[in-house]
């Protein structure tokens, strides 16, 4: 027999197919063998995947074949109780093995499977070879409430790229709110992620503090397919841009919240830059070790240079921590470890451009330079991190972009800004924050650790009660009558 050994892909119609032009013969004994291996592979690799799929199929199979189908009510009950107990129970282990796996297998034979051929087609990502068509081979669907992951084998001189400009239709075709495109598990595949419900749209709550956070992982945000989306601080610098109205106090204040544990210990401290003379941060002043907000001079109330030069001074109050720590940690370690004695000291600065671009004495100017430049580049490894918010990430307001190695991009006004911001090619790997409604403030996307494409996530608004909360009572004084005001 002449049977063609197929390599990647699936020919329309489901069955292997065969992109080498050179034909192997193999006995008919090999194939059918083969085919039997498969497919008892495959089968066993279900019922290992998908227990909440297969065991009640069983169960129910059993007494069947014992008693009829009357005996079948009993089974079917405590079955549909069992079932119910554990989802009320146990949601959270309910969805992963049961409800999760029930719903992949319902969403690949009857979304995906059906409408692959249309979709691939009319998005240009199938193959003629001769008279013959071939697809890309529609993989494993894993599906969460919100999101499914679809794995791809892309035809031979296929890329990643293909599929991502191809996005927008894909989404369209499969009936998904946006489609996202991933780097595969494995050689020459793609994970093409649905999102067929946005659990962003709805406001997220405030995620539970910590009494001692781990630096490392800060829980600060919700990630599109449900999951929390753990922000690194220590050993960082963070990079926070977004038009007007984007939603950039919510991102500093969610990382103040996840700090606070830290900040009360002590073994993290704030000192916080506010240009704006005060407007984001001053209801949360209890809270800072150290607070500018660029107040006037009494006596040149006009005079610009004054607090110019205080926003120098602060920064270079931060460059002097960090040369005293570099003498004292010399040799010691490369990464500061940060303690009640030796805290992590966090320099936030609301507006960038404040400090860099709308700065008029050139002697504040280049001091103000002098002393970023400095902190970027050395004062992570002993813990003086800078995390900073942005409207404008152009080239000429921003010099300091590449020293951030974290960088989160809220709404932004232009698509151009998406790769200023996130880094070249950021906006083809679908990072289209020019798209982001102004109805949803506190979504935009970042880019993780090891993940090439940048991953959509929603901020907690964090209200004036929730930081008037953080920052402890005020300072009440008390009035004729014993009252306090
Ligand atoms: N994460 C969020 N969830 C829901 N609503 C939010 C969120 N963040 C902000 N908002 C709403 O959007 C408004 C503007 O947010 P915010 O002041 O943080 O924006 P901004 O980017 O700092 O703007 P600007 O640069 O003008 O100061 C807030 O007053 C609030 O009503």
């Amino acid at each position: 027999m002449d049977a063609r050994i197929g390599i990647s892909g699936e020919k329309y119609g489901g069955r292997g197919l065969a992109l080498r032009p050179e034909s192997v013969k193999v006995p008919l004994w090999i194939v059918v063998a083969g085919l039997l291996g498969r497919w008892l592979t495959r089968s066993i690799t279900s019922i290992i995947r998908r227990p909440g799929i297969w065991l009640p199929a069983v169960l129910l199979v059993i007494p069947i074949r014992a008693t009829g189908p009357l005996g079948l009510f009993l089974p079917l009950f405590a079955l549909g109780s069992t079932l119910a107990g554990w989802a009320k129970l146990a949601p959270e282990s309910f969805r992963r093995v049961v409800a999760w796996p029930v719903r992949s297998t319902i969403r690949r034979t009857f979304v995906y499977r059906r409408m692959w051929q249309p979709a691939m087609v009319t998005c240009g990502l199938d193959a003629r070879v001769v008279d013959q068509q071939y697809l890309p081979q529609l993989g494993p669907v894993r599906s969460t409430g919100n999101v499914d992951r679809v794995q791809v084998r892309m035809l031979p001189g296929q890329i990643l790229e293909d599929y991502a400009e191809q996005a927008e239709r894909l989404a369209m075709t499969l009936d998904a709110v946006e489609c996202r495109v991933r780097t595969g598990q494995k050689h020459g595949q793609v994970e093409l992620w649905f999102l067929v419900n946005d659990p962003l749209r709805e406001m997220v709550p405030t995620f539970d503090a910590d009494e001692s956070p781990d630096l490392e992982a800060l829980p600060v945000a919700l990630r599109e397919d449900a999951k929390t989306y753990h922000l690194r601080l220590r050993g960082n610098h963070v990079l926070v841009v977004g038009a007007t109205g984007a939603g950039k106090g919510s991102v500093l204040w969610s990382l103040v919240w996840s700090l606070q544990g830290a900040l009360r210990a002590g073994s993290a401290h704030l000192w916080v830059l506010d240009p704006k003379g005060g407007m984001e941060f001053a209801a949360g002043a209890p809270l800072f070790e150290r607070y500018c907000y660029g107040d006037q001079d009494a006596e040149h109330p006009l005079e610009v240079r004054s607090y110019e030069l205080a926003f120098a001074r602060f920064l270079e109050a931060a460059v002097s921590v960090m040369r005293d720590r570099q003498s004292r940690l010399r040799g010691v370690t490369r990464l500061h470890e940060p303690t009640t004695d030796d805290p992590l000291i966090v320099v936030f600065v609301d507006e960038l451009a404040s400090l860099t671009a709308y700065v008029n004495d050139r002697d504040a100017k280049a001091r103000i330079k002098a002393a970023l430049s400095l902190l970027l580049s050395q004062g992570r490894a002993v813990g003086v991190v800078v995390v900073a918010a942005l409207q404008d990430p152009r080239k000429d307001v921003l010099p300091f972009r590449d020293l951030f190695p974290t960088r989160i991009a809220l709404r932004l006004t232009e698509p151009e800004q998406v790769d200023m911001t996130l880094g070249d090619g950021a906006r083809r790997r679908g990072a289209l924050c020019d798209r982001i409604s102004e109805g949803l403030p506190g979504i935009g996307y970042v880019v993780l650790d090891g993940v090439a494409e940048p991953v959509r996530v929603r901020f907690p608004f964090i209200s004036d009660d929730d930081i008037r909360l953080l920052a402890g009572p005020p300072n009440l004084r008390l009035i004729d009558g014993g009252d306090v005001a």
